[in-house]
């Protein structure tokens, strides 16, 4: 016989694998026939699931596995390795809840196994929570993949407090968290029911520090998500979206992964659920042969969430790829900036020189065609240029953006501002005293000056395209033949250029030029990168981390150093 693949969450999975292995050892044995008569299923509030079965001699036996702490609780009895079911002592008690606490900090789910003789069905819904019999205890461990630190590491520089919300064991939670850098010297780790507990003053006080949330119901994870929301914060949820659902619905970005995203892929392709790498690696000796009757345990309790949750399905089931998330969201909003900023500058400059010559002297020097043609090129290979710029992982270290801030920064106004001064100036002088300072006479000088200060006006965008690669920093090239399309986009202006001033004069209204005058609009328009590099020398905001905003909750660091 092949080996089976098992479906369902990893955690019964990694159950069922054992039992299955351990049938083989100790042999399949009889109980195998007892008929199930009800299922209460895992539910994420409760943190266990329990099934009654009858079996052949007439008795009932109701079987439970769940959070350790909770099962343990509803023991009295313990089945020792000859199957004899014994009172469980204080001492046993403590020496298990020893173990549990070992596995726990050994960063393993902790799970206990126990079940319960009747000798009749119970009526009603409930099965019993009391008067079990401790069969097992599990540790189940869920290696904390490959680059995970990494990918916290790369959050916690972008600005991104990642935080872990678990439904497992304090200790389990917080060694999981050591593991992956989430909690760090002086963080918070509490658990749920601790957090539940707090009034709204001290949750002001105490989410700002939270790392870790332990044994925590769906409900917590909503409220943290809404606090957090309500005190400034954006926050993105990423969940296997069973119990997740109501946090990934509050957050501003709900990631559904795990379950909830392959369940979605494995609708699209089908997907081997057999790669999930839980895997069973320690549990303490008390094993019986009721262990055969196990199976009847498992459920498949999985249950596809609701996609209208999550905003986004991370089908690699993979938080590297968050990163990813929000790098090219990132990318993308800065990209939308640099657009935005040089478009407006082009539409101021070409808006004021026009509407004021046209108030002096009758004339506007742009002519429609022109205008027209500037707005092609610039709106259509502007965009193109500028917001086709991969990310880098320069964004990857700067704070994120607010909520409430603006989309047009003070950067970018300084930027616009700057520009527009320089290139209205230029344009102004050229515009009323251009003949004389070019030394244009004659019945053709009007419409040599106008097709000078309109290929001039082309030439300073041109410059200020390549300017606006960079909002901030000063070396505005790096980069730039990474991304051909930027380059193409430019080649191809000029190209244009040229071919609207020399060829198309009876269309564009333009005259072909001198060479010297070619020259000189391009020396111009270049001056505009130096013009760049003084604004870029002028603070304008500061982005000052540790401005608390109206909540008193302080913004986040921007480095690992200062965590
Ligand atoms: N199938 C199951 N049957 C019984 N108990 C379970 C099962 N799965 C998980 N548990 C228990 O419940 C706890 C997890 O609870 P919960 O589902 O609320 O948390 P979670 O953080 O969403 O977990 P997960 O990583 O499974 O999504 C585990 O620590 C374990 O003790
Ligand atoms: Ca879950």
């Amino acid at each position: 016989m092949g080996k089976s693949t098992i479906l369902g969450t990893p955690t019964e999975t990694a159950l069922l694998e054992f039992g299955l292995d351990l049938e083989g050892v100790i042999g399949s044995t009889h109980h195998r026939d007892g008929t199930k008569l009800k299922v209460e299923p895992f539910n994420s509030v409760k943190k266990k699931m329990s099934v009654l079965v009858s079996l052949h001699d007439g008795v009932t036996r109701a079987f439970c596995k769940g959070a350790s702490e909770i099962i343990l609780q509803m023991c009295d009895k313990i089945l020792e390795s000859d199957g004899n079911a014994v009172p469980l002592s204080e001492k046993q008690t403590k020496t298990i809840l020893d173990a549990i606490n070992i596995f726990a900090s050994d960063a393993l789910r902790t799970l206990c196994l126990a079940y319960k003789d009747m000798d009749e069905a119970p009526e009603g819904d409930e099965i019993f929570t009391d008067g079990y019999t401790l069969i097992a205890v599990f540790g189940i461990k869920d290696p904390v993949r490959p680059g995970v630190r990494e990918a916290v590491q790369i959050c916690t520089e972008a600005g991104v407090k990642v935080r872990m919300v678990t439904g497992d064991n304090i200790n389990t939670a917080k060694a999981i968290a050591k593991e992956c850098g989430i909690l760090t010297e002086g963080g918070l780790a509490i658990e749920g029911s601790e957090f539940r507990s707090r009034d709204l003053e001290e949750m002001n006080e105490l989410i700002p520090k939270l790392q870790v949330m332990a044994r925590s119901l769906p409900l917590d994870k909503h409220t943290l998500v809404t606090n957090l929301r309500r005190m400034g914060e954006v926050v993105a949820v990423t969940g296997d979206g069973t119990n997740d659902a109501p946090a990934l619905h509050e957050a501003d970005i709900g990631l559904a992964m795990g379950i909830a995203g392959t369940e979605f892929y494995k609708q699209l392709a089908s997907y081997d659920f057999s790669s999930v790498s839980f895997e069973t690696v320690k549990y303490t000796s008390i094993l019986s042969n009721h262990l055969s009757n196990f199976s009847a345990l498992m459920s498949l309790s999985w249950v596809g969430c609701k996609k209208e949750n999550a905003d986004v399905i991370v089908l690699d089931d993979n938080f590297t790829t968050i990163i990813n998330v929000a790098r090219w969201g990132r990318a993308v909003y800065i990209n939308i900036q640099k657009f935005v900023q040089f478009q407006l500058t082009v539409n101021i400059v070409a808006l004021i020189i026009n509407f004021v010559s046209s108030c002096i002297t009758g004339d506007a020097p742009l002519t429609a065609v022109q205008l027209l043609w500037v707005n092609m090129i610039m709106d259509t290979l502007g965009a193109l240029a500028l917001a086709t710029e991969p990310p880098n992982d320069e964004m990857m270290k700067r704070p994120p953006t607010g909520r409430g801030e603006a989309f047009i920064t003070k950067t970018m106004w300084r930027n616009i501002i700057g520009q527009s001064i320089y290139q209205l100036v230029v344009l102004g002088v050229l515009m009323f005293d251009g003949k004389n300072l070019l030394d244009l006479s004659g019945s053709n000088a009007s419409i040599i000056l106008n097709t000078f200060i309109f290929n001039t006006f082309v030439f300073c965008q041109l410059f200020n395209e390549i300017n606006s690669r960079e909002m901030e920093k000063i070396n505005i090239f790096r980069g730039i033949f990474s991304s051909w399309i930027f380059s193409a986009v430019l080649i191809s202006t000029v190209a244009f250029q040229i071919i609207i001033v020399e060829f198309l004069g009876a269309f564009a209204s333009t005259v072909p030029l001198s060479w010297q005058l070619w020259l000189l609009s391009i020396l111009i328009g270049s001056v505009s990168l130096i013009i760049a590099i003084l604004l870029k020398c002028m603070p304008v905001e500061s982005r000052n981390l540790s401005t608390p905003n109206q909540t008193g909750y302080h913004l986040i660091p921007s480095g690992p150093e200062e965590v």
